[in-house]
This record gives structure tokens, sequence and C-alpha cells, in this order.
């Protein structure tokens, strides 16, 4: 490859953090300098990556662009700023000291833009920089700059997916190998996949800001974290995936995001669900994610690709800092924060879903016909219902049409309120089948 002439100029680049995703991404800037050089039209300069240690030596990280002096950092006027630290604070102090000196910002960090996104959004605003954040969901795939960019012209009516790849190489482990959740983490923290605080990814809070961003994106509304439905994958036991498995089901951990109640409103859920092995979302094995966009004029998209680990996320970094230069070098910048949709989150009770409902019930005559009565009186209407006698109990699973999240629950406290219902062994949301 002929080696580009050069570049007239020179960008600063300042990264705050420098552990698996940093680190990589310090590399890139090096090995990949004229190449980055040519695409961004200036040389990009690394010029300090900041850390909780700057004495501990980072493999590929020269030692005197180590600091612990992020505050200084941070407001030293780079042209751009790298936050791969995580967590709220001081990660949103310092990214607002950088926009207050005059430079644009590139994070990794879901849990911050989910959390206050809008003021970020509004200092970048403010000081007449970008905010770009393509590596903060769904890792290396592009998927925000499309939904940001590329669908601007459509209506995007539904995103489901799997955003977190810790909790997808955990489930995959399980089903493929009969794995123990507890090694499986520990796996998944070895190989980068998993946020500094695990439970954020196996209680699905990770999963949960993925999706506010990305319902945020696709219906030009504002949510926050805290405003998806949240459920995690500790709950989920080596007897319901082995279940699934014999129902020709796997388990993944979905995030849901979609238009309801006329298009008034969204909901966004993140909640483990049982897919058709036959479904594509069935085969994203590991650390990889796959989301499906639906929109009204292009009908349906699916990304695919890794969803964590250092180098994969990396790339995604790299890719807005490139943006980011292009426009600093142009005087322009990218789109800003697009929220003028002001839609109302709504309960996941407004949410529509299949059901399975595993249920051990007395074996005496009227039990099938009570249990069915408590599923229409709710409205809820079952598709097909599988009964196996053991002793004096029976086991009955019951899968549904579609019906509201509301209505399920309620059946299943009138069942839990029945003497001839044992026990509630399980119930879960049933996703993908329509496609069959
Ligand atoms: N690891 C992954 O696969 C992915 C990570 N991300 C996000 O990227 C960000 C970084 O993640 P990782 O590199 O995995 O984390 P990490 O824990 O490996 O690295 C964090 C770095 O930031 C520094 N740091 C953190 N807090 C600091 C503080 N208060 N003062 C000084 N230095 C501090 C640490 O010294 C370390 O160098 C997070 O926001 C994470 O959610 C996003 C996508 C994928
Ligand atoms: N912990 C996250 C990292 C990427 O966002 C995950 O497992 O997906
Ligand atoms: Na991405």
């Amino acid at each position: 490859m002929t080696t580009p002439d050069a570049p007239p100029r020179e960008l600063t680049v300042a990264l705050l953090g420098g552990g698996t995703v940093g680190s990589q991404v310090a590399r890139l800037l090096r090995e990949s300098a004229d190449d980055l050089a040519a695409r961004a039209g200036a040389a990009l300069r690394l010029t300090g990556v900041g850390v909780r240690d700057a004495a501990k030596p980072r493999e590929g990280i020269a030692p005197e662009l180590l600091t612990d002096d992020l505050e200084g950092l941070a407001s030293s006027g780079a042209d751009i700023v790298v936050e791969v630290m995580g967590g709220i604070e001081p990660a949103r102090s310092l990214i607002l000291a950088a926009m207050a000196a005059g430079s644009s910002v590139v994070t990794a960090n879901k849990a911050l833009l989910a959390e206050d996104g809008g003021t970020l959004h509004a200092a970048a605003e403010k000081h007449g920089v970008d905010l770009y954040y393509e590596a903060s969901v769904a890792g290396a795939i592009p998927l925000l700059r499309p939904l940001r960019e590329s669908l601007a012209g459509d209506k995007v009516r539904r995103v489901l997916g799997i955003v977190n790849g810790t909790t997808n190489f955990i489930l995959t482990k399980m089903d493929e190998d009969g794995a123990d959740y507890a090694d499986v983490l520990a796996e998944a923290q070895a190989l980068g996949y998993a946020e500094a605080d695990p439970t954020a990814d196996v209680e699905g809070y990770d999963a949960a800001a993925k999706a506010a961003i990305l319902a945020g994106l696709a219906f030009h509304t504002r949510v926050r974290g805290d405003d998806v439905h949240r459920e995690g994958i500790t709950s989920v036991s080596a007897q319901d995936v082995a279940a699934a498995r014999d129902m020709g089901f796997v388990i993944k951990l979905l995030a849901v995001a979609e238009l309801v109640d006329d298009e008034k409103g969204v909901v966004v859920r993140v909640h483990p669900a049982m897919v058709p092995r036959t479904h594509p979302l069935a085969g994203v094995r590991g650390a990889f994610n796959a989301v499906f966009v639906e929109a009204e004029s292009a009908g349906d998209m699916m990304f695919y690709g890794r969803g964590a680990g250092g180098a994969p996320t990396a790339s995604a970094v790299l890719g807005d800092i490139v943006a980011v230069a292009r426009h600093r070098l142009a005087g322009s910048r990218g789109p800003g924060e697009s929220t003028y949709a002001h839609l109302d989150v709504l309960p996941i009770g407004d949410a529509t879903t299949r059901y399975y409902v595993n249920l051990d019930v007395a074996d005496r005559p009227g039990v099938l016909a009570a249990v069915a009565q408590a599923f229409a009186d709710n409205g809820v209407s079952i598709q097909n219902v599988r009964q196996d006698g053991h002793g004096d109990d029976a086991r009955l699973v019951v899968r549904t049409h579609t019906a509201a999240d509301s209505a399920l629950a309620a059946t299943i406290e009138r069942l839990r309120s029945n003497d001839a219902v044992r026990n509630v062994v399980g119930v879960m949301r049933v996703e993908g089948e329509d496609e069959r």
C-alpha cells in the first residue's frame, strides 16, 4: 500500500482511561497513525492518558503519556477528549470541563449517557463541539450513526436485540455446555467483556442504559436508564435453560424499545426472553450482539457484530475520533440531540408479548379448567397447554398468544391465589415467534 502524503495539520487527542478499551484506543492511534491521518485530514497526536495509577506500566502506552491528573488533561484544550474511564463521576465533570475548554468529546460511557445525556448534549451545543458515542451501544457495531443519520428520514417503530455481551456469553455457555454461571462470569471478566462492577451486566443495568440510548435516538425523545423496565439474568437457572431447550427455544437477555398506544408513547424493556431456535437472534453467540430495527419505509434491518471487548470497542471509538476530527477541520459539527417528539415512557404493563407459564398443580378434576379460566378472565388467550402428571401433582406448561403485560401479571396473581396451583415454577416472555 502506498503511504499517503503527509497531512498539513495536527489534531490533539487526550485519553481519559487506559484500561481494556483505552489501551486499545492508544494502540490503534499509534499503529494506524498514517491511515488515520490520511482519513481524518490531520495527524492525530495523543497528548496524555489519564489513569488512576500513573506509575503502573501499561503495555503499548509510553510512560511519559500516563498521568493521574485527569482534570488537567480534560481541560487541556485538546481538540478531542476521549472518555473511556466509565462511571458517572468524575467522568461527567471531566467531559463538561473538556467541552468548556472547546474540546469535542468521544465517549463509550453508556451509564453516563443514560443517566444524564441531556446535560452532555446541552453542553456540546453551548460550546459548539461534538459529542459522539458509537461505542456506548453494541460495541463495534455501527448502530447509533445509522439511527442518528442514515435513518433520519424514516420512522422507526421498534428496536429489539441483544446488547450486552457479558450476559450473552454467559447464557450461551449455560445453553451449550451446561456451564456454571459463576465460572462463566469470571471468564467474561477475564476477556474484558464485563463492566468494572459486573452487577451492571448481570442485573441488566448495562442493557437498560443501552436500551435508553437506542430508544432516544430511534424515537427522537428522551429516555433515561431509570425509565427502562429491567430484569437481569441472575434468576435464570440451569433448569430454565434446559426447559427452554426442550421446547425448541433459547433464553436471551433482550432489550426492546417500541412505539405503543397509537404512537403516543414508548415502552422500553430489558428482560430474559425465550426465542425460538430458528430465529436469527438464537444464533447470536458469545459476546456478539445483534439488533433488529423495524422502520416504516426501510422495513426490517439487522445489525450484528462484536458487542464487547477492547479492540472491537476501540474500533467504534476510532471511527468517532475520525468523524469528529473531520468536523473540526471543516469547522462544522455533527448532528446534536433530537428530542422533539417528547413521547411518554409508559409502564411495562402496556407492553404486549407472548408468554410461557410453567405451573405445578394438583392432579385432580377441574384444575385445568380453573387454570384456563384464570387466563380467560384476564383476556389472555392460550396458544397451547402441555400437561404431564407426576404423582398427585401435574406440571402444566401454558403458552399464550400476544397479551398485555398487565393482563399476564393479573393472571399470575389469580393463579397464585388458587389452592390447586401449588407453585408458579416459571414465567417468561416469548419473543420472535411471529416471524416463524
Ligand atoms: N470493555 C468493554 O467491552 C466495553 C466497555 N465500554 C465502556 O468503556 C468504558 C471503559 O471500559 P473498560 O475499558 O472496560 O474499563 P476498565 O476498568 O478496563 O478501564 C477504566 C480505565 O479508566 C481509569 N479510571 C476509571 N476511573 C478513574 C478515576 N476516577 N480516576 C482516574 N482514572 C480512572 C482506570 O484507571 C482505567 O485505566 C466504560 O464506560 C465501559 O462501560 C463500552 C463498550 C464495551
Ligand atoms: N459490559 C458490556 C461491555 C460493552 O458494552 C457488555 O458486556 O456488553
Ligand atoms: Na456501536
